[in-house]
């Protein structure tokens, strides 16, 4: 028996209403035409695509972000329409996305204990001690340290930003991270810092990861499975070894000659060996 997909979109499509001008008529932007995938539990999918393909829209779609105009999302099996019905705290915390933005998406003006403990007091009735425990513990599990309770954003770089972006999205401790171009802002060595740090919390939480990148050096570094959207629609989707080795589609093949990919093996080692040490330990 297959065990059910953490996340499943059927046919999804997305419709955008542009209103005229005095120049222009009203018009319909179809931003996804159909999109089919599944992602199962402890898996990575990236999508992958040219600037304006869709990417952005179809993780929006699967955040539970934005209502598809039209398909079927289904979270854990169940299924997922929220221009019918608003989700509830259940199904709200099992989805949560990390931007590509960690300067836009932290408030100035909250200090960062207040910005990773904010999703406990807007959706659960956990008590204000074990709010503040939480918050600690998970500062620590993105490499920060307690001490960083109390500062504010600007006091940090976007490295660190990002990462305390990442622990807010773990608050609530969701089956599904939705991370939209989560490093492209960051240097290329910080760049390997989160995204080892993304392979270890996976690790450990057990995370099902959706992830845009137009970036495919970074795709072949973290995804199980990859999917290139052209043009809103699916051209292709398979394995990263498939995919990387043997690229079929016309728009794939320019896509991968278009890119230089760097070498990502080694790092990908690495995280496998600190990953076999930390089993290795006793509980
Ligand atoms: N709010 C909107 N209103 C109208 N059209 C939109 C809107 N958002 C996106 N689009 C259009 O939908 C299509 C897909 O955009 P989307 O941002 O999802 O692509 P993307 O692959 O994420 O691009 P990028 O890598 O540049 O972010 C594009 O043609 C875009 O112009």
């Amino acid at each position: 028996m297959t065990a059910i997909p953490v996340v499943e979109g059927r046919a999804i499509v997305q419709d955008y209403h542009v209103p005229g001008s005095m120049f222009s008529a009203a018009k319909v932007v179809r931003a996804l035409k159909g999109i089919d995938f599944a992602v199962q539990k402890g898996k990575t999918l990236a999508i992958v695509g040219e600037s304006g393909s869709g990417k952005s829209t179809l993780a929006r779609v699967i955040a539970l972000i934005d209502a598809p105009s039209g398909g079927e999302l289904r979270i854990d099996g169940q299924p997922v329409d929220i221009r019918r019905q608003r989700p509830g705290p259940a199904m709200r915390s099992k989805v949560q996305m990390v931007f590509q933005n960690p300067y836009g998406s932290l408030n100035p003006r909250q200090k960062i204990g207040d910005v990773l403990m904010e999703p406990l007091v807007i959706n659960t009735d956990v008590p204000a001690s074990e709010r503040r425990e939480r918050a600690e513990a998970m500062l620590k599990k993105v490499g920060l340290q307690p001490e960083h309770f109390n500062r504010y954003p600007h006091m940090f770089s976007g490295g660190q930003r990002q990462r305390i972006a990442i622990a807010r999205a773990l608050m609530l401790n969701p089956s599904l991270l939705v991370l939209d171009e989560p490093v492209s802002a960051l240097d290329l060595s910080v760049q390997a810092q989160v995204l080892n740090l993304l392979a270890d919390l996976q690790d450990e939480f057990d995370l099902t990861y959706v992830f845009v990148s137009h970036d495919l050096s970074v795709v072949r570094y973290i995804a199980d499975e990859v999917m290139v959207i052209s043009k809103g629609e699916a051209v292709e989707q398979g394995s990263r070894e498939e995919l990387f080795a043997d690229p079929k589609h016309p728009y794939t093949k320019s896509l991968f000659a278009a890119t230089p990919v760097t070498d990502v093996e080694a790092i990908r080692a690495r995280v496998a060996r600190r990953k076999a040490a930390r089993q290795a330990q006793p509980a």
